[in-house]
């Protein structure tokens, strides 16, 4: 039976009723009978998602910075790392002001630091695999000065939340994001990047338009996360519910996808996985409490992900 991409949305409009949504990423979108919109099914995962090797050390499973964080909202860059460490970063750096380093060593023993002023030495930063910037820097980062060295090096990003507000209020910077970039939008940070919508549908036709247009994968989170890739085509998760609709899950998915992109994972599969299983953790985590935390479900990561890669289909 076909699907239909309104059964995605959290509104109505007569376009989504008439779209139908492929079951799978296989059909390539060259296929005529292809349709841009794709719901991700659990073997489009195990065909992406690799085990851990025989032999590997911390290097193999890459090295990923993530600058997050300021006075008020230092526990966002804590769940940034903690969203990176338990998905599997061989080493996590979080860059934060130095008034939560002692927040950090007690709580994230595991994670390294940089200070924010080593920030503008920008060639040392091409040492980390991924880098991922915005949970809770707010305004008082010189977060513009930092973006515009980020893009200079023209290596991709992981950009989130304030990161993404100063996009938004800098079109001329948004437009020179280094290729493969990942932009991580809740629905209202999407609209101030891209301008407001009437409804999902529109929002979609944008996201397509602009992920092409800027050579970037763009992650419009919601209870159905989009997935938009470089060519324009729409991944839909399916996993997640409404006990993750808490404070900070946003900023765990961002460290995640940070994480896959450590290990060497592409921007659409990072994104994918990291959707994936954020959403799966706290699936697993709802099934026996109403609501779950951001922490909690940092910490379900590596067992979700445990649980499905040993799981076989016979079972
Ligand atoms: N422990 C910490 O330090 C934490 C720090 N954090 C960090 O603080 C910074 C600012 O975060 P923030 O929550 O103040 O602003 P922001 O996320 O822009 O929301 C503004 C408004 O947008 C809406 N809205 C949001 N999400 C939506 C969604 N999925 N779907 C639909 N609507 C959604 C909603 O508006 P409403 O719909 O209620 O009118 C909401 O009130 C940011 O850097 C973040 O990383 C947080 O992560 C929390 C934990
Ligand atoms: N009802 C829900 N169903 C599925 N996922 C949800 C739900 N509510 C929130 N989430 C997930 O939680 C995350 C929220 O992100 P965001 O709004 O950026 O949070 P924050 O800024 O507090 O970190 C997204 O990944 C979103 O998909």
């Amino acid at each position: 039976m076909s699907v239909f991409l309104n059964t995605f949305l959290p509104d109505t409009d007569p376009l989504s009723k008439l779209q139908v949504v492929d079951r799978g990423l296989n059909k390539q979108s060259t296929e005529a009978s292809a349709s841009p919109y794709k719901l991700i099914e659990e073997e489009d995962i195990r065909g992406l998602v690799k085990r851990r090797l025989p032999f590997s050390h911390k290097g193999t499973y890459g090295h990923a910075l993530i600058i997050a964080g300021e006075i008020r909202t230092m526990g966002a860059a804590m769940l940034s790392a903690k969203g990176c460490l338990y998905g599997g970063a061989g080493l996590t750096t979080l860059s934060i002001p130095e008034s939560g380093l002692t927040a950090l060593n007690s709580t994230l023993p595991e994670v390294m630091f940089l200070e924010r002023k080593q920030l503008i030495k920008m060639k040392s930063l091409k040492k980390y695999n991924a880098v991922a910037i915005g949970p809770g820097i707010g305004k008082l980062l010189d977060g513009m000065a930092v973006l515009e060295g980020l893009f200079a090096l023209k290596r991709p990003i992981i950009a989130d939340a304030d990161a993404l507000g100063l996009l938004a209020e800098h079109q001329d910077l948004l437009y020179h994001l280094p290729k493969d970039s990942i932009l991580t939008p809740h629905v209202k940070e999407f609209d101030g990047l891209f301008g407001k919508h009437k409804n999902w549908w529109e929002r979609l036709q944008t996201a397509r338009t602009e992920a092409k247009k800027l050579g970037a994968v763009i992650v419009l989170k919601n209870q159905f996360t989009f997935i938009i890739d470089q060519q324009g085509d729409v991944m839909i998760n399916q996993t997640g519910n409404p006990a993750m609709a808490q404070g900070g899950m946003g900023d765990v998915l961002t460290g995640l996808t940070a994480a896959y992109v450590a290990q060497g994972y592409s921007a659409k599969a990072a994104a994918i996985l990291a959707c994936f299983f954020h959403g799966k953790a706290g699936d697993e985590l709802a099934a026996h409490h109403i609501n779950v935390t951001a922490s909690e479900v940092a910490r379900e990561i590596p067992k979700a992900v445990k649980r499905f890669i040993d799981f076989k289909p016979e079972d």
